[in-house]
């Protein structure tokens, strides 16, 4: 009996030893670090939340940092703060990330970039039937396309810049899974993913290398603004990942993008989460491979445990809000 069952452990752990060498041998993009130190950091939307955030680390921690969004007041501010806190003088820009030409000129004037962070970003959220086609295009053209612009724009000065460099986007757990009211901003963020994925095979042979980041709910200036006009259903199914401080989601996604990681998470939640979305994303750590590989039928067994929560609670609401319509007639 007791052979039986050390034998057992032996080919057990052959077994978990021999996944973990053929993954370390797999994993593909090659791990890179970063640095951040004396090179050019370009933030867009840093004049508020999670982008100010950044550019307050960035600058901190002795990078070039310039910072892009359309208001010159707020850009002002951020500048003020930025140069109080750490005494490091940001460079602004005032464009539109929808046009093309003035996010283009910014980028040129601003010298060859080494991490381009893609952070801007607008949200209402809303149910289609109630969301005007407006609204639609203005998240999908702030969110996507304006992240195509940015790209495209800086990704010239990015080449041959001697040490790795940097594309990360700001994404959100909404780029993840879908969530009532967010049907376009869901949309906007998925689509960072496909861009993201592409993006990487296309620029790997320039050592640049691209981030994906997911942050919940972070008490930005942004989300206080959203939190007090979207759906109700909206924020009880966003509880299920908390929510988290500007700051604490700003560090993680500096380490993330300074560590080369394609995925980057904030919580325990956001990373079960990610491991039930890995589809076929890059990997570029092979511990994290291994997590995937021997836990993703299980993690997905709890994601439909919250899908059963999520539908409930709809469920609930919409008998709910029947009744008293019916009360109402
Ligand atoms: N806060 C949250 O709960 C979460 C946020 N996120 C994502 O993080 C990112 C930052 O969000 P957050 O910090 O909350 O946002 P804020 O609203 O606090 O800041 C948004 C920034 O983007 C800029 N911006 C908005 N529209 C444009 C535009 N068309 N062109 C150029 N700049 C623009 C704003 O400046 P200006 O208005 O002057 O242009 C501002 O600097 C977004 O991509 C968001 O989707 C992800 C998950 C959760
Ligand atoms: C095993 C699987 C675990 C699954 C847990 C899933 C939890 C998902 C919650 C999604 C939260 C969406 C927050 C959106 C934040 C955002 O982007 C807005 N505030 C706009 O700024």
């Amino acid at each position: 009996m007791a052979a039986v069952s050390s034998l057992s452990l032996v080919i057990t752990l052959f077994f978990i030893v021999s996944l973990l060498i053929i993954l370390a041998l797999i994993v593909r993009p090659r791990p890179v670090k970063i640095p951040i130190k004396s090179r050019h950091v370009f933030i867009t939307g840093g004049s508020s939340g999670i982008g100010l955030a950044l550019a307050h680390l960035a600058a901190s921690e002795g990078a070039r940092v310039s910072i892009l969004a359309r208001s010159v007041s707020k850009l002002a501010e951020a500048k003020r703060s930025i140069r109080l806190a750490t005494g490091v003088e940001v460079a602004t820009f005032s464009a539109d990330v929808r046009d093309y030409e003035a996010v283009s000129r910014a980028a040129e004037e601003s010298g060859p970039v080494d991490v381009l962070i893609v952070n801007q970003g607008v949200f209402i959220g809303k149910e289609l039937e109630k969301q005007s086609a407006e609204e639609v295009k203005f998240m999908i053209d702030v969110n996507l396309v304006g992240s195509f612009n940015v790209i495209k724009a800086a990704l010239p000065s990015m080449k041959g810049r001697g040490l790795p460099a940097s594309i990360s986007l700001v994404s959100s757990q909404a780029g993840q899974a879908g969530i009532y009211g967010y049907t376009a901003y869901s949309a906007s963020k998925f689509g960072l993913q496909g861009l993201a994925q592409a993006l990487q095979q296309e620029v790997i042979s320039h050592d640049i290398h691209v981030s994906l980041l997911f942050p919940p709910d972070t008490d930005t200036p942004g989300f206080e603004e959203e939190q007090k006009k979207r759906p109700e259903l909206t924020s009880i199914i966003a509880a299920s990942s908390g929510s988290m401080k500007t700051k604490e989601v700003a560090k993680i996604c500096l380490d993330g993008i300074k560590a080369g990681k394609f995925t980057v998470t904030c919580h325990f939640i956001g990373y079960l989460l990610s491991i039930a979305t890995s589809g076929m994303s890059p990997q570029r750590s092979f511990w994290l491979a291994f997590m995937e590989v021997m836990f993703g039928s299980l993690v997905r067994f709890v994601g439909l445990f919250f899908q059963w929560g999520w539908y409930n609670t709809i469920d609930k609401w919409s008998k709910q809000n029947k009744t008293s319509n019916s009360k109402l007639a």
